[in-house]
């Protein structure tokens, strides 16, 4: 595992931007379809926006997500919407590239829509999976003291009670987050800084699921130095 440091949130969404950017060139030039697990939140939908085309072929990249609200299509509060009107949109990225998770007007229960989900996986590790982490340590919908923490079997799951708004949402589980190449997590902010820390240290899936999941190959946090402020003082 290692972790970057970044003076401000405006330098890291730049930084995540270009990475996400070299890692899909990286990919192509070996010939393949990268597969990126997109997450929502603050920082990632700063970076989305910066995304800024760069030398590679945005129509050959194949994206899913690492959890989703369960609201009906195109609420401004999913996860895919918020990705599309920031950069997929933009960059031309083809609807059959966009692997969104079923909507709550989808016609599936939401345990349907989870399973739905997991069938469209692909069989290969993900190229990267980005992460965001909540004030509470919470990754994708894995939330602190929830059974979706110790799922080991189904890669995606349905979440009834999320304790952060709206309560329904899909979540890939560990099993699925950890199929992948590189694990990026992604922070900023000093309210997130207690559960970086934590993960960083003594942190446990209960607790802190920030600290349950890591990449084949690599595992990198990238944050700010607000949300960086307690890794060392603990
Ligand atoms: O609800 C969610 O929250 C987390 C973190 O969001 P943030 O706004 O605190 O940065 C996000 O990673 C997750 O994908 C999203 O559904």
């Amino acid at each position: 595992m290692t972790t970057e440091v970044w003076p401000t949130a405006e330098e890291l969404a730049a930084v995540i931007a270009q990475r996400i950017t070299d890692k899909v060139a990286e990919v192509q030039r070996e010939g393949r379809t990268p597969t990126i697990v997109l997450t929502g939140g603050t920082i990632a939908i700063d970076a989305y926006e910066q995304i800024s085309g760069g030398d590679v072929d945005w129509t050959d990249v194949d994206f899913y997500w690492g959890d989703e609200r369960f609201v009906p299509a195109g609420d401004a509060d999913r996860n895919d919407r918020q990705a599309k009107d920031a950069f997929l949109d933009r960059l031309g990225v083809p609807a059959d590239r966009i692997h969104a998770m079923p909507a709550a007007d989808g016609g599936l229960a939401i345990g349907e829509a989870a399973d739905r989900y997991a069938a469209e996986l692909p069989g290969e590790p993900f190229d990267l999976v980005l992460l965001g982490v909540g004030p509470d340590g919470h990754i994708a919908s894995l939330f602190p003291g929830h059974p979706q923490v110790h799922e080991t079997k189904r890669l995606a799951v349905e979440v009834l009670d999320s304790p952060k708004p709206p309560p329904e949402r899909i979540s890939l589980t560990y099993p699925a987050l950890r199929n992948a190449q590189s694990v990026w997590l992604i922070v900023a902010g000093e309210g997130k800084a207690e559960a970086v820390a934590r993960a960083h240290a003594d942190g446990t899936i209960e607790d802190t699921p920030a600290s349950g999941v890591q990449g084949l190959a690599e595992t990198v946090w990238l944050v700010d130095v607000p949300a960086s402020a307690l890794i060392v003082r603990r």
